[in-house]
């Protein structure tokens, strides 16, 4: 039967969507080999219709709505950054105008508003815990990273290197988002790469992952922070308060565009 999907992009980090507002879509959420396999093909750049993830825009009794997210294997992720921004530009597309938005996602709650310059600005969960070794530091945003402080980014083999690191002994069994970050010569401006786990490839960027390398690179020791982040798909910033180890307040700021719509076979 044809179903409805719209094609969304933030940075060039790009999500297949579903209304799933009415539930007809749950069965994709189901745990099942064939929903899965279902995600996974709509993911597919060949086979279906393409994207680094697949969200469904559900309703929750408590908050405007709930992000269900799957990465492009098929299997439900933990937070995505980007997509997140997306789904709220695809909320208010929808027609759920609000100057601000609550929604649950699976690290927990959210708020998201849409500023007047159509940029998205996302709250993510506070961190207060990063590991470090040398250049490489280990934490949580929403999702796992591993972020790799390095120069001439750029020039690196960002996928051979991101997929060792992330089948290494430490990592293979829940898997890490490796990012390779760059201090450019201003001030507050951070070059990212990511290998991302799920899509098992380099994207073009990665919300929880420049969220990640921003607040490793902190510009301020304490207090108030903007890092402005440029990825290969385009430009990022992210905002915080640094208090020692503990980061608070901190928003991921981007564009967020519906790319396309179309209609798709499918059998939910
Ligand atoms: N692949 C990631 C989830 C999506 C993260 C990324 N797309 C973002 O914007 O945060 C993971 O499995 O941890």
């Amino acid at each position: 039967m044809k179903q409805t999907f719209y094609k969304y992009q933030g940075t060039g980090n790009d999500f297949v969507l579903f209304d799933n507002r009415d539930g007809r879509y749950n069965k994709l959420a189901d745990g099942s080999r064939e929903s899965e396999e279902t995600v996974r093909r709509l993911c597919d750049r060949r086979f279906g219709v393409g994207g680094d993830g697949l969200m469904l825009l559900s309703k929750h009794p408590d908050y405007d709505f709930e992000m269900i997210y799957f990465n492009a294997d098929g299997r439900p992720s933990s937070m995505c950054g980007n997509g997140g921004r997306c789904l709220v530009k695809f909320a208010a597309d929808m027609g759920l105008v609000q100057t601000d938005y609550r929604f649950l996602a699976a690290d927990g709650p959210h708020e998201a508003s849409i500023e007047l310059d159509g940029l998205v600005a996302l709250k993510m969960q506070d961190v207060t815990q990063i590991q470090h070794e040398g250049n490489d530091f280990v934490l949580d945003t929403g999702s796992p990273h591993f972020v790799h402080l390095t120069t001439d980014v750029m020039h690196k083999d960002m996928v051979r290197i991101g997929r060792e690191i992330r089948n290494s002994p430490a990592y293979v069994k829940e898997g890490i988002n490796v990012n390779f970050v760059e201090q450019t010569n201003q001030d507050d401006e951070i070059i990212v790469r990511t290998y991302e786990r799920g899509v098992e490839d380099e994207t073009l960027s990665c919300g929880t992952g420049v969220t990640a390398a921003a607040l490793v690179c902190a510009h301020n020791e304490n207090g108030f922070n903007r890092v402005e982040v440029r990825t290969k798909g385009g430009h990022l910033a992210v905002e915080y308060d640094k208090n020692g180890n503990h980061y608070t307040e901190i928003w991921l700021i981007g564009p967020a565009q519906r790319v396309f719509e179309g209609t798709i076979e499918m059998d939910v």
